[in-house]
């Protein structure tokens, strides 16, 4: 049976939905300067934000007026998108109004299931759910267990994938031509040419966050480059 897909998710197909996130210890590391980023994407066409931590989604939520996938990351290993179901709670509390969680099939510390972790948040907040996964087969079981759309967010950090150069292209387009709910594309698009291949392999819209809004990795690239090119 084919699942519709609902309005809010509608309105980022075939967008760019740009992630506004700083690592814990960073300048840019404060909800105003986020909120900034998400204004500053926004002008620029950006049909949704995804945020990281409940003071950023919060004042993300009153300040644009785009839908906004929110997380919560607890650490940076492991399970560590929004890894329990009271942390997707507050995350709709504080306004996204998708919740991205791990998507994957690893046992999670609050010892529910995914399914049951969507269907509560379902339940509960009528919030929608976006499974990170790690894999084909975390996309899959994802969507099985109810995810109202998957990302291809955790390929190549979870030991199941290795990290491809640039987003992983075979994962989205084997997810994209087997669901029927919208598949994501998101993970290292870097470039122009990264997020053509991607609308070409099937996503129904794309996350864009370290290439347009973190510049200590943009400033490393091109430093880098600059050094290569020196060295050679
Ligand atoms: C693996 C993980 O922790 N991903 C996080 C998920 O929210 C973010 O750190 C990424 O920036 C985001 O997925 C966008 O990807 P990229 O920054 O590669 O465009």
């Amino acid at each position: 049976m084919t699942r519709s897909i609902h309005p809010t998710l509608l309105a980022l197909k075939s967008g760019l939905i740009v992630s506004c996130q700083a690592y814990p210890g960073e300048p840019m590391r404060n909800p105003e300067t986020m909120a900034e980023l998400a204004e500053s994407a926004v002008i620029g066409g950006a049909v949704g934000i995804r945020a990281q931590g409940p003071g950023d989604i919060a004042l993300i939520h009153e300040r644009v007026r785009v839908p906004q996938i929110g997380l919560w990351k607890v650490g940076a290993s492991g399970v560590f998108i929004t890894p329990t179901f009271e942390h997707a709670r507050r995350v709709a509390e504080a306004g996204a109004e998708i919740v991205a969680i791990d998507g994957t099939r690893r046992p999670r510390p609050d010892g529910l299931t995914l399914r049951e972790t969507i269907n509560r948040l379902h339940g509960e907040t009528g919030v929608l759910v976006m499974a990170d996964a790690g894999s084909p087969a975390d996309g899959l079981a994802a969507a099985d267990d109810g995810a109202d759309c998957v990302g291809t967010t955790l390929s190549g950090y979870t030991g199941e994938r290795t990290a491809t150069d640039g987003p992983d292209l075979d994962m989205l387009a084997q997810l994209a031509g087997a669901l029927d709910v919208p598949v994501i594309a998101e993970g290292r698009i870097h470039t122009l040419q990264h997020a053509r291949d991607c609308v070409s392999a099937g996503a129904f819209a794309l996350v864009v966050g370290t290439a347009i809004t973190h510049s200590a990795s943009i400033t490393r690239w091109f430093d880098g480059a600059i050094r290569g090119a020196t060295a050679s």
